[in-house]
């Protein structure tokens, strides 16, 4: 690969693409040549520890020889059929899914292919609205569902809203006019350590228990008037959001939506495939789902490929129904060949136990961190998905107070995570977040022991510089 001209390809990179997050002029082109395992290579050999495991979807590990195998193998067969017709990769994909992983005596009926994670989503909001013929669908705070019409509807963390914003701005993003969708309705996120409802967790639940936002989604629904909500869609702990919730949650939120009739949508694109430790985050907690949307780790991105399933009694109403939809590359059948092996790789090498276990590991190191660094307030998480909040003094205060409703307006280096991720890339680590308190923390599922702690190693040389930042900040609040 030396034969690449990387000072050419900076160029065209520059001239020709659009930019995201970042204006032209801010823009600094990261060449990577190549990867491996969890790692990141750059043309002048630099490897970097991936502990953002790109967006959390590179779960099998990078460049896996199964998965390349089986592509090639796919490659001698096909270029490419659509959706209408019967292939043996799309067949055994299905099979693998319900009937091996989720298992067809429970809850699953039927699963449908997509492209992404985004395409999932709208998929699973029109199934949604078209099976319960309501309009309405709830979703939360910090919520991030994709990028689509229909998936950026129903995500409200600012900052990923598909707006444009002004480098010095001072208000909101420009949205995209026609873009504000009524059909929404925006529930409390289950942030216990920042409560939207001003509440501390412990003293928050009412005579029979229940949360008090699980009990504000409850009556807002009951306001919308139940009987036009379709779904609440949720993810079981918020990706992009950085929220993880108290255990109790998501089993209040499954028999809320049972008890009011409405469907709920487990968004398992991010921690679905093992990134938590179980094969679905919904597992951790004990209830079903009646649709869950995929990607990311279906494939572990080795070629894009999303997907829905619905529960039984949705798959018998879409049976019984024309569905008047295509999707050109859905099912397509080199992205099949991907799935399969992604999926065989993943039962045959037991890394969903591998995640388990590695977040056993992580979970002590981060605690570990914490007892040494007053910059953090708090670890949480599970599998090799973790958030670790940063706050500036034993009150837990955030370093940016808007927290998590702050735009990309103004200046992001001052914000925590990017100063962690500045001084963190000193020691060949890739680590940061999304949000500026809040470090989002992941890896792939056979990540080795040795790579967590170079990443904790890391992290800890970082932290001690958000330490420093404290100290001066409070020596600067006693002097002025
Ligand atoms: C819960 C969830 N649902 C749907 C989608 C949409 O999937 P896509 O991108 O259309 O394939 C995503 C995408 N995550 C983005 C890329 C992310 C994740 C972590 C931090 C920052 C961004 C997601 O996390």
């Amino acid at each position: 690969m030396s034969d690449i001209n990387w000072k050419q390809v900076e160029e065209w990179d520059n001239k020709y693409i659009l930019r995201t997050f970042a204006t032209q002029e801010e823009y600094e082109s990261v060449p990577i040549e190549s990867t491996d395992g969890d790692y990141l290579i750059m043309p002048d050999g630099t490897r970097l520890l991936d502990f953002f495991n790109q967006l959390y979807c590179v779960n099998s590990g990078q460049r896996v020889e199964k998965i390349n195998n089986a592509i090639k193998e796919a490659l001698n067969r096909y270029g490419f059929v659509w959706d209408a017709y019967s292939t043996d990769y799309k067949a055994r994909a299905a099979k693998y899914i319900i009937e091996d992983i989720l298992g067809n005596e429970n809850w699953p009926g039927k699963i449908r292919f997509v492209s992404t994670g985004s395409e999932a989503i709208e998929t699973a909001l029109f199934i949604a609205r078209l099976y319960k013929n309501r309009p309405l669908v709830v979703t939360r705070e910090y919520a991030y569902h994709g990028w689509t019409r229909g998936a950026s509807s129903v995500t409200k963390l600012k900052g990923v809203r598909s707006g444009l914003v002004e480098t010095d701005a001072q208000e909101e993003p420009v949205h995209i006019p026609g873009q504000q969708d009524g059909l929404v309705a925006i529930a409390p996120s289950p942030n216990c350590m920042r409560c939207s409802l001003g509440h501390t967790y412990g003293s928050c639940h009412d005579e029979s228990g229940e949360l008090a936002c699980v009990k504000y989604t409850r009556r807002m629904v009951e306001n919308q008037g139940k009987e036009k909500v379709a779904a609440m869609i949720t993810e079981v702990t918020q990706g992009a959001g950085s929220v993880h919730p108290p255990a109790e949650y998501i089993p209040q939120i499954r028999k809320m939506t049972k008890e009011l009739d409405i469907l709920w949508i487990a968004d398992e694109v991010l921690t679905g495939f093992g990134r938590t430790g179980e094969w679905f985050g919904y597992q951790h907690y004990g209830v079903e789902p009646d649709i869950i949307t995929l990607a990311k780790g279906l494939s572990s991105s080795a070629i894009p490929a999303g997907a829905v399933v619905v529960n039984k009694d949705i798959a018998d109403f879409m049976d019984n129904h024309r569905w008047e939809t295509v999707s050109t590359y859905s099912s397509h059948p080199i992205a099949m060949a991907a799935v399969c092996a992604n999926l065989e790789y993943m039962m045959e090498e037991n890394l969903v136990e591998k995640a388990k276990e590695a977040g056993e590991y992580m979970k002590g190191k981060l605690l570990d961190l914490k007892a040494k660094h007053p910059s953090i307030g708090q670890v949480a998480g599970f599998g090799v998905l973790w958030i670790v909040e940063l706050v500036k003094d034993e009150k837990l205060t955030p370093f940016i107070e808007m927290d998590r409703n702050v735009t990309h307006e103004g200046d992001p280096s001052k914000f925590p995570i990017n100063i962690i991720n500045e001084k963190a890339i000193e020691k060949g680590v890739l680590i940061g977040g999304f949000v500026p308190n809040t470090l989002r923390i992941g890896s792939s599922l056979n990540v080795s022991k040795e790579d967590i702690d170079k990443a904790m190693d890391a992290l800890d040389y970082a932290l001690s510089h958000l330490d420093a930042q404290m100290v001066l900040e409070k020596s600067e609040e006693v002097l002025t």
